[in-house]
């Protein structure tokens, strides 16, 4: 049994006479503890995607369930996590962590919490910062405690939504790094939408690219058989790395130049209209008397 599962699911926006498909025939199968990364480009579908794995979108068609049950809106099961990072800014980094902690585990005490809390700020090296609040933190010390508040849920899937995607390449390596270690450890399923090559073949076990949209789709998937933990340091020799490097952004050069051939082929030829001409008769003498003329040469008497 799948994890988690799409079956020919589409969402569409809008009304029947304007309609338009985001999302055509999705079909998604993730296995427990597996780590997927969804690959497309701006605007593809990406983020709808996401909000129909984490429940916030209802699919137009089709079904989506976990654990074999139908998907009924959002729940602490699956931790999401977005590009921006949410955090209340008047809230320091362990309050905000705290308010999800609260409404999901009213059952533990303070200082079980407090723990549970700390245990996370901890894990992704903010153990200098409990105290901080959001305006006093770089962006990727923001987005650390965004990932400390998803993981203190104890999500049973991570679903994460480009969430590296605004950080410089120093601070993305070392939260990839941070993220691939608890994977590793904790050992959770996760599902990661990514625009970023070299980051899907570092981190994921199978890659999937979206095709464009409107009515994106899920192309056939890229398996990653390299061996774990990876190294980035040596990855960029490795033959299995360049090589799936090279496929994946081939294929997703290919989606984009058949798109934007498609673009060009529905081209609306319009009628020949020429513009009246609505110039009056007296604007030429008008604009002439706004400059000052040259006099005329005196001719000689
Ligand atoms: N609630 C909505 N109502 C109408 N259209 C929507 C809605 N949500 C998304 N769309 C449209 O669906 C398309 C895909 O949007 P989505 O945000 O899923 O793309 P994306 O791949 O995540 O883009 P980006 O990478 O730029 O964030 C866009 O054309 C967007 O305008």
């Amino acid at each position: 049994m799948s994890f988690l599962e799409l079956k020919n699911v589409s969402v569409g926006f809008g009304p029947p006479s304007n309609r338009t498909e985001v999302l055509r025939d999705i079909n998604l199968s993730v296995k427990e503890k597996e780590f997927v990364a969804i690959i497309g480009f701006s605007g593809a579908g990406k983020s709808t995607l996401m909000s129909l794995l984490a429940g916030l979108q209802d699919p137009s068609s089709g079904s989506v369930s976990m654990k074999g049950q139908p998907m009924n809106g959002p729940g602490p099961d699956r931790g999401l996590m977005f590009q921006n990072y949410s955090l209340l800014p008047w809230l320091s980094v362990f309050d905000n962590i705290k308010l999800a902690v609260d409404r999901v585990f009213p059952q533990l005490s303070k200082s079980e919490k407090a723990e549970k809390i700390n245990h996370y700020i901890e894990m992704v090296k903010l153990g200098h910062a409990p105290d901080k609040k959001p305006h006093e933190l770089s962006g990727g010390m923001r987005q650390r405690a965004s990932l400390a508040r998803t993981l203190s849920l104890d999500p049973e899937i991570l679903l994460l939504d480009e969430p590296l995607s605004a950080l410089d390449a120093l601070t993305r390596s070392e939260i990839q790094d941070q993220i691939l270690n608890i994977w590793e450890t904790d050992k959770r399923t996760v599902v990661m939408i990514t625009n970023d090559v070299d980051e899907a073949v570092l981190m994921a076990d199978r890659i999937i690219p979206l095709t464009m949209g409107p009515g994106a789709t899920l192309a056939d998937e890229f398996i990653v058989n390299m061996e774990r933990p990876r190294d980035r340091h040596t990855l960029n020799d490795h033959p299995e790395f360049m090589r799936l490097k090279s496929e994946i952004t081939q294929f997703m050069m290919d989606l984009n130049k058949e798109a934007k051939s498609l673009k060009t082929s529905e081209i609306i030829p319009m009628p020949d209209v020429r513009p009246k001409d609505f110039s009056l008769p007296s604007a030429t003498p008008r604009l002439k008397n706004r400059r000052p003329q040259p006099s005329k040469p005196k001719s000689a008497a």
